[in-house]
């Protein structure tokens, strides 16, 4: 990804994309203190907008804030940058990285002292798990991995050493021929995906895990929040176990890079009729007319870049 035309908004400058790099000696690349965003920006019906920045940059400055990072730039400047970016590399839809580090003065455990940075990212990123997942469901194998203790590491801050959980997660599930990896808490409940939140649909009610099972607080999660009310469909947060999705009518996973993609097996274990679900296309359709910008209830989600 480093050997490409284009630019990166980086500690306040559009830069050449190739100009974008950091010493050895960074402390995040060592210690792995450090904090990002996954965002979508699409080619909506009224020209590209990013959508949900607003809540992206909380998130990210909420997860600065739990690591004991203080991000030496406004909100208004990091939505900015963001905004900045698409245009510079003429992106009509996209997916971005905002992410912020600890930087190189010294090393060692404390990293007081040391400057903290920030770099925006952009580029052209399709069906995360996949186009044929997106219609006909992926195939999941519940990991061997643990999701984090919530006093382990930080849950709710989208931390760089969160994910080596999340790494190890999906090699382990895609190594062994599926797509994804569904992870389980400390107590044996069902928690998320390596990049994803879980949702499971049984009798006409949809069910995710609460967020003490150490799932991140998914800004896709809670659009489908907003999209289940207008269906007129219960959600209820709840702690779920691996056998009630083996035995719910229908599954997905939720994430700015997966969007909404069907889960259609779990553990080799068909789950309802084996592909996407009624309830979970009507989902999905909803997601894809907000996000385009053809829902004008949500036009405030999308920010015009
Ligand atoms: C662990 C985890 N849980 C839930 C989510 C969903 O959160 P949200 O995007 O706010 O709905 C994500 C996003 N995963 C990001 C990283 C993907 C990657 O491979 O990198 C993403 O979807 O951008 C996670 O990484």
């Amino acid at each position: 990804m480093a050997d490409r035309d284009g630019k990166i908004w980086m500690d306040g400058q559009l830069i050449d994309w190739r100009d974008a790099k950091i010493h050895v000696l960074t402390h995040t690349l060592h210690y792995g203190c450090g904090a990002f965003e996954g965002v979508r920006a699409y080619n909506t019906v009224n020209g590209t907008a990013i959508f949900r920045l607003e809540e992206h940059t909380e998130r990210l400055f909420n997860s600065a804030k739990i690591l004991r990072m203080k991000i030496p730039f406004t909100k208004d400047e990091v939505n900015e940058a963001q905004k900045a970016v698409v245009r510079a590399n003429k992106l009509e839809s996209c997916y971005l990285r905002p992410l912020t580090w600890i930087g190189s003065q010294k090393l060692g455990v404390s990293p007081k002292g040391n400057t903290v940075h920030l770099m925006v990212a952009a580029w052209a990123w399709g069906a995360y798990l996949g186009e044929e997942g997106m219609k006909r469901g992926i195939r999941v194998k519940t990991s061997s991995y643990t999701r984090h203790h919530v006093n382990i590491t930080m849950t709710q801050a989208k931390a760089v050493s969160n994910y080596t959980n999340s790494i190890l997660a999906n090699m382990e599930a895609t190594d062994e021929g599926y797509d994804e990896a569904l992870l389980l808490d400390t107590a044996g409940f069902v928690s998320e995906g390596a990049g994803e939140n879980l949702f499971v649909i049984k009798n006409g009610v949809i069910y995710t895990p609460d967020l003490s099972a150490g799932a991140l607080n998914g800004i896709t999660r809670n659009t489908v929040f907003h999209i289940a009310k207008d269906l007129g469909l219960e959600i209820i947060q709840k702690r779920i176990t691996r056998d009630e999705v083996y035995i719910a009518d229908e599954a997905f996973f939720t994430g700015t890079a997966a969007e909404v993609t069907p889960i259609r097996e779990l553990d080799r274990i068909e789950i309802g009729s084996g592909s996407r679900g009624p309830i979970t296309e009507k989902i999905q359709t909803a997601f894809f007319d907000i996000v385009n910008g053809r829902n004008p209830k949500y036009a405030h989600w999308l920010s015009k870049v």
